[in-house]
């Protein structure tokens, strides 16, 4: 299968999310999406998938004219996209969830052949090269393995493309490289694959070709290795970006008894941990999933009670008994999710960026300062809305990401909690989210920051503490003069 679409263009009210875009995606070849937030790459996955249709322009497969106009039409025709968000149903079984939608072909006069079923579905991830058996019960899989079982169900309607979206967005480097092995095979036997990736080491591992997107027009079309990262980096963003992703740290740091402190606190997936965040100062956090790095998040944001121990804010004790009591007491927190736990996608932009503290003119609230705050935050963190009045629910995956961050700034806090903060954030507006982050820092902030990107840590925290077996492995005072593989090593 060959698919060529030729001068797309779609918009979304005032929003030109893709105009004149062509691109030609070859059989057996990994095709990657890359560009900023709000680029289109989404948009144009979605066209080919059938889950959008363009407003001009169109698309052939293998000389065909093809213009599906659902999802599953595009299915039937060998098209299938596979979404950003984890779409497995953790109640059914590994087998139930390949075939969703599909049972009927296992059941004869009303009974489901479950032997059968297990037996193909087996076989589809036996295809992928991954480490999954049926036989497993889901919860014991982790989210790569969770995703290469959607990747299982896309291929059981015996698809010849196979179109992801950002599918490694929320997960760790081991079981992303898991998926990328899953991409690889898949272009090996022939199928068109493409994928969308902030990661420029992840393109670098299995793209085959490269097309870059600005501002819903196509930069370029580049096979593997023709750009360096720089070149990859200034083209999506139109700026030159070599002077590095990360601030200088600052040469002295602020002086203070600590902010945040942790004394032998324990909690559910939690050991006795210690330790103090100063303000001014960024505390990077690694650790594999369930290692007790996020529980330290949940801790100090009042998600989740300590067993045991001591937390302490501004050298009193901690109050926060609920997130409410947290926001109250300035702490501020991202969570890892940002659809579910951190904002409310049917709410504006506005809405949600000042959600934490809504400013109050006597008991009234104000709407007119609001506006002033949203817009502020907009240009602070370069979010790509039409305006604060949007729905949030409009907004790309990055720019959402920028906006609970905003929510978390707006309310000036004392204490930053952070779970993977830049999570699907393009590199120009990572630059800008991590220049916010130290610049807050240097007027007083404590920042705790949890995340997957081991780059991330390295580059941004002032320290950096690895989590393993729910508690401190080791702490790394230097980060500067650290490396991926040396934080690898304490996390396992
Ligand atoms: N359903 C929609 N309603 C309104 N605007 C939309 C809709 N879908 C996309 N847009 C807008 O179209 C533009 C392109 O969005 P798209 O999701 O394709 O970007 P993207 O390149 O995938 O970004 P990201 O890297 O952040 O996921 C954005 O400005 C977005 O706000």
């Amino acid at each position: 299968m060959k698919i060529v679409a030729t001068d797309i263009a779609r918009s979304f009210g005032s929003t030109r999310a893709l105009s004149g875009v062509s691109i030609t995606l070859e059989p057996g070849r990994v095709h990657a999406l890359v560009g900023e937030n709000g680029a289109g790459k989404s948009t144009l996955l979605k066209i080919l998938a059938g889950a959008e249709r363009p407003d001009t322009g169109s698309i052939a497969i293998d000389g065909q004219p093809y213009a599906p106009r659902s999802l599953a039409e595009a299915t039937a025709l060998g098209v299938r996209l596979v979404f950003q968000e984890i779409t497995i149903n953790p109640s059914l079984t590994i087998a139930e969830n390949v075939f969703s939608g599909q049972l009927a072909r296992f059941r004869s006069r009303g009974l489901l052949n479950q032997a059968a079923m297990n037996r193909a579905a087996q076989a589809l991830l036996d295809t992928l090269a991954v480490d999954v058996s049926v036989a497993q019960p889901l919860s014991r899989l982790d989210l790569g393995q969770w995703k290469c079982i959607e990747v299982a169900r896309a291929l059981s309607t015996e698809p010849r493309a196979v179109l992801f979206d950002e599918s490694t967005a929320f997960l760790n480097h081991r079981e992303a490289d898991q998926l990328l092995a899953a991409m690889r095979a898949l272009g090996k036997r022939g199928l068109v694959v493409a994928f969308v990736s902030h990661h420029l080491a992840e393109i670098a591992a299995v793209a085959d070709q490269l097309t870059i997107l600005k501002d819903g027009s196509k930069v370029g079309d580049f096979a593997a290795g023709e750009l360096d990262r720089d070149g990859i980096q200034s083209r999506m963003v139109g700026r030159d970006l070599s002077r590095g992703l990360y601030p200088a740290r600052p040469e002295a740091r602020l002086a203070g008894a600590p902010m945040l402190r942790f004394i032998g606190v324990t909690a559910e997936g939690l050991e006795p941990t210690s330790l103090s965040v100063t303000p001014g100062e960024i505390l990077g956090i690694a650790g594999l999933k369930g290692a007790g790095g996020e529980r330290i998040l949940e801790i100090a944001a009042g998600v989740v009670r300590p067993r045991s121990g001591g937390v302490t804010v501004g050298g009193a004790p901690l109050v926060a008994k609920t997130p409410a009591d947290g926001w109250a007491s300035r702490i501020a927190y991202l969570p890892g999710e940002r659809t579910t736990e951190g904002l409310i996608v049917d709410a504006s932009v506005l809405d949600n960026l000042v959600m934490a503290k809504p400013p109050r003119r006597g008991p009234f609230f104000d709407r007119a300062k609001a506006r002033t705050m949203a817009q502020a935050m907009i240009a602070r963190l370069l979010i790509k809305t039409s305006s604060e009045k949007a729905r949030s629910g409009s907004l790309s995956g990055g720019n959402l990401q920028k906006v609970v961050l905003g929510k978390c700034l707006a309310i000036d806090p004392r204490v930053l909690l952070l779970n993977n903060p830049t999570r699907g954030v393009d590199v120009g507006a990572r630059t800008e989210i991590y220049r916010s982050l130290r610049e807050a820092a240097k007027e007083g902030l404590a920042i705790l920051m949890v995340s997957e990107d081991l780059n991330e840590l390295i580059g941004l925290s002032d320290r950096i503490l690895v989590m393993r077996g729910q508690r401190i492995a080791a702490s790394i005072d230097d980060p500067a003069a650290t490396s991926e593989d040396a934080i690898i090593r304490h996390m396992t």
